[in-house]
């Protein structure tokens, strides 16, 4: 069954409904973002995030520092680079580790080879920010992809009414969604459930 990430939470409420409904992933936004939070907010955040769901920091260019800050005080499972770092920058930190890739085309996809991390993140290019934009990229540039699915996590776009389409086509380890379960710009508990459900469903060309 494939595995959730919830990103951008910012209130106790929607982490609990992440928790509750079986997201694998919490997502805590420390780049610029309008879902940004401060490293003592996720620490507050991450005391409801029980050990078996995972907390995911997630930066844009920071500095060593930014991140160790974060990982000890909010207790981060995973560190996602949403930027422009480069290879040795994430093994140098030495966190564990999801890269996001912005997919404009081929070359873009071709990137990920360079890097030695936990999971590749393939996500639409950002509009205001470097991610969270809510499009949808060509799912099908991953089609001759030679890390392993159980190494991928799609992103861009996602809600309740594709995601069962993009689990067909790319069969990624997991999902990432934010824009996809807010309504009025704010997550809301209703649509993360349903994004959730939707996700987890049994795909009818997955069965043997
Ligand atoms: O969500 C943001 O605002 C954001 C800003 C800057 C860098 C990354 C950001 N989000 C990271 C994520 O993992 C999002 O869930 C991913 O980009 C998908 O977002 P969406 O298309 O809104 O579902």
């Amino acid at each position: 069954m494939v595995n959730v990430k919830i990103c951008g939470l910012k209130e106790e409420i929607h982490v609990q409904s992440a928790v509750e409904s079986g997201a694998t992933w919490i997502g805590f936004m420390f780049a610029p973002s309008k879902r940004r939070i401060s490293v003592e907010r996720a620490a507050d955040l991450a005391i409801l995030v029980p050990p078996h769901v995972k907390r995911v920091g997630v930066f844009v260019n920071p500095t060593e520092q930014e991140v160790r800050e974060a990982v000890e005080k909010v207790g981060l499972d995973y560190v996602q680079y949403h930027g422009t770092e480069d290879a040795e920058f994430i093994k140098k930190l030495g966190y564990p580790s999801i890269k996001a890739f912005s997919i404009r085309g081929y070359e873009d996809v071709e990137k990920a080879s360079k890097y030695d991390v936990d999971y590749y993140l393939f996500d639409a290019p950002g509009t205001d920010y470097s991610g969270g934009s809510g499009n949808v990229f060509d799912w099908s540039l991953l089609e001759q992809l030679s890390i392993s699915k159980d190494r991928i996590i799609l992103a861009g776009g996602l809600n309740s009414e594709n995601v069962g389409r993009a689990i067909e086509q790319v069969c990624p380890f997991g999902v990432d969604v934010s824009s996809g379960v807010e309504s009025n710009g704010q997550k809301d508990s209703k649509l993360i459930k349903e994004f959730i459900l939707a996700a987890k469903k049994e795909h009818s060309s997955l069965k043997a």
